[in-house]
């Protein structure tokens, strides 16, 4: 079997569908933001990006929430290739988040196991509040460890890539999200 990571990125285009397009990402996002905009009420906030894959969904929203924004991130990652395993923290936020009103901004939510770490350092750096959105969220049937507060849209339970998400490291930069096919 190829090793994947040789494949071409445009392999991928070839082995995958389009499950939203960019003028449904688009919609999604201008949903999100004024659910956002209503829950938060104008008030000053640390958006914080979990990277990489929350840079899309981050850099979309940032510029529709007219409100007073700090923006940090951190990165906590469990997939390597397409498979989950254990959460490897690699940067923490550097503002502090004492006090504050954190909106955790993630490109997917899937097993659940990445945002409710992320929750759970903001909850114990001393967050006053912490908001989640991510801009999928899998249906997969399982149970989760939390819901997030704001969801854009709901992926398939396929492998799917696009707004932030990579396949092999490839395509995060694609306005489109599609889904990888059955091997
Ligand atoms: O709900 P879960 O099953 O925990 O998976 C979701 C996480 O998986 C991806 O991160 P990944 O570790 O692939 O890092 P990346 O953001 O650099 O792609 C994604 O960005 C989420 O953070
Ligand atoms: N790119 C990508 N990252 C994920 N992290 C957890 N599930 C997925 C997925 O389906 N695609």
């Amino acid at each position: 079997m190829t090793d994947p990571h040789a494949q071409s990125p445009d392999h991928w285009l070839s082995q995958s569908d389009i499950v939203f397009s960019v003028a449904e990402v688009e919609q999604a996002l201008d949903r999100m933001a004024s659910v956002l905009q209503e829950k938060l009420s104008g008030q000053p906030v640390i958006l914080l990006c979990v990277m990489r894959g929350g840079v899309y969904l981050a850099g979309q929203l940032m510029h529709r929430l007219q409100l007073p924004a700090r923006l940090d991130y951190l990165q906590a990652n469990r997939y390597h290739g397409i498979t989950g395993s254990g959460i490897v923290w690699t940067k923490l936020p550097e503002l502090d988040l004492t006090g504050q009103t954190v909106v955790v901004l993630d490109d997917i939510l899937d097993e659940g196991i990445t945002l409710a770490e992320v929750v759970h350092h903001c909850q114990q750096a001393g967050a006053r509040e912490v908001v989640t959105a991510v801009l999928t969220e899998k249906d997969n049937g399982l149970e989760k460890p939390l819901q997030a507060d704001v969801i854009g849209l709901i992926v398939p339970n396929r492998y799917v890539f696009g707004c932030g998400m990579d396949v092999y490291g490839w395509w995060r930069n694609l306005p489109e999200i599609r889904a990888l096919r059955e091997a």
